[in-house]
């Protein structure tokens, strides 16, 4: 038998097993939440479901979804500039009339469906996700982290799953991926000229040059969000991916028609916004290297993923990071007389590393302000 207490006025529940007695841990303070009878609820399930270890969230309602998402058409010249602007007010924009064929993009999806579909056993085999690139499941990074999710993490080499990752295997899906690859880093390149454009950077590929640069650290998620069914009704939704930001300079997602990212409006994540879904557009993330190329000016933008207790979610994401070696510091064009670095120095390499010590939630970049 499972309780769950859920504090009726914020969006994060937790969850108590009455056979194991664990409780969830709030995802950005890591720490157990207190359930006070007074602003608590008790939900008593028949069944034990298999949202255990899972943090659960408010379901989002319809006040709740983002209408104003900036939408940026690439194929016109203004792009640049509606790029900084949504960079600076969001660090997340809509990218759209972006050229990829639809057929790319639904090959590939369907081909994820059918991976995911494999009995648990078959998929088993192509894990695990770490250190070098595979399938895994419920577990994020190595440091606690659980989502109601399945994935496919793999490293891309130049534009393609490099060849020291064996997964996935089956021709088909490794090919159908590859191809969308190779489109979504053009899509990738093409914003992070326009972003250099738009910040009067010269030259034009002074951002894009790190990620098509040799031994540019390139990653590639396929992630799958079944539906669960079992919280239908009860105002919460389990977390599929937990709040954070992306390390690298920019993330570029693309998922089928169902519902479930969410942008934090506010810094302190206080304002979570729904982003309706679109699988003809690609979404862009400001990660935290841009952040600091940019001294600040782009944010890296607080997301997450609620998974929907009907539909299931598959989504892709190209994650765009420089070299290991490369520098990471305010671009000195982007300096104004007298203003410093709000960051100490660092590499690509020594931020990641520092990254995969931490937990989603955590700020990872807070080491690193001066
Ligand atoms: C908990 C973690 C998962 C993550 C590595 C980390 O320790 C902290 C950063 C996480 C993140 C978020 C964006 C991407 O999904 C990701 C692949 C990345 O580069 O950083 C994940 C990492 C992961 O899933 O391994
Ligand atoms: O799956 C999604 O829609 C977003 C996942 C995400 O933010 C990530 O993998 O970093
Ligand atoms: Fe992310």
């Amino acid at each position: 038998m499972h309780l769950l207490h859920y504090h009726l006025d914020s969006t994060l529940i937790s969850q108590r097993c009455l056979l194991c007695f664990d409780l969830c841990f709030d995802s950005h303070a890591h720490v157990p939440l207190k359930t006070r009878q007074a602003d608590t609820a008790m939900v008593v399930l028949a069944n034990p479901p298999a949202v255990d270890q899972i943090p659960l969230l408010r379901s989002p309602g319809p006040t709740d979804t983002f209408a104003a998402v900036p939408v940026v058409d690439l194929s016109i010249p203004g792009a640049a500039r509606a790029i900084v602007d949504a960079c600076e007010r969001f660090g997340f924009f809509k990218v759209v009339n972006h050229g990829v064929d639809t057929g790319t993009m639904d090959r590939a999806e369907s081909e994820a469906v059918e991976f995911f579909a494999q009995a648990q056993p078959v998929k088993d085999r192509a894990g695990p996700a770490y250190p070098s690139g595979g399938y895994g499941s419920k577990r994020i990074g190595l440091n606690g982290d659980m989502g109601w999710l399945e994935y496919l993490l793999l490293a891309v080499h130049n534009a393609s799953i490099s060849d020291s990752c064996a997964v996935p295997s089956n021709a088909a899906f490794r090919a159908a991926l590859n191809e969308y690859i190779a489109a979504v880093r053009k899509v990738a390149v093409r914003v992070l000229e326009a972003m250099a454009e738009g910040l009067g950077i010269a030259p034009v590929d002074a951002l894009s040059a790190m990620v098509t640069e040799q031994g540019s650290d390139q990653v590639f998620r396929v992630n799958h969000y079944p539906p669960c069914p079992a919280l239908q009704g009860l105002g919460c939704s389990a977390t599929g991916f937990g709040e954070h930001t992306d390390p690298q300079l920019i993330s570029v997602l693309r998922s089928n028609g169902t519902s479930g990212l969410q942008i934090a409006l506010r810094d302190d994540g206080a304002q979570w916004m729904s982003v309706p879904s679109d699988r003809n557009a690609f979404f862009v993330n400001v990660g935290d290297s841009l952040q600091v190329l940019t001294n600040g000016r782009f944010k890296s933008v607080k997301h997450r993923v609620v998974t929907n207790s009907l539909k299931s979610r598959v989504s892709f994401i190209y994650f765009a990071g420089p070299p290991l070696a490369q520098r990471i510091a305010p671009l000195p064009e982007l300096l104004r007389e007298g203003e410093e670095s709000l960051y100490k120095e660092f590499t690509w390499g020594e931020y990641k590393k520092a990254a995969y010590k931490t937990r989603l939630g955590d700020n990872r970049l807070a080491q690193f302000e001066k």
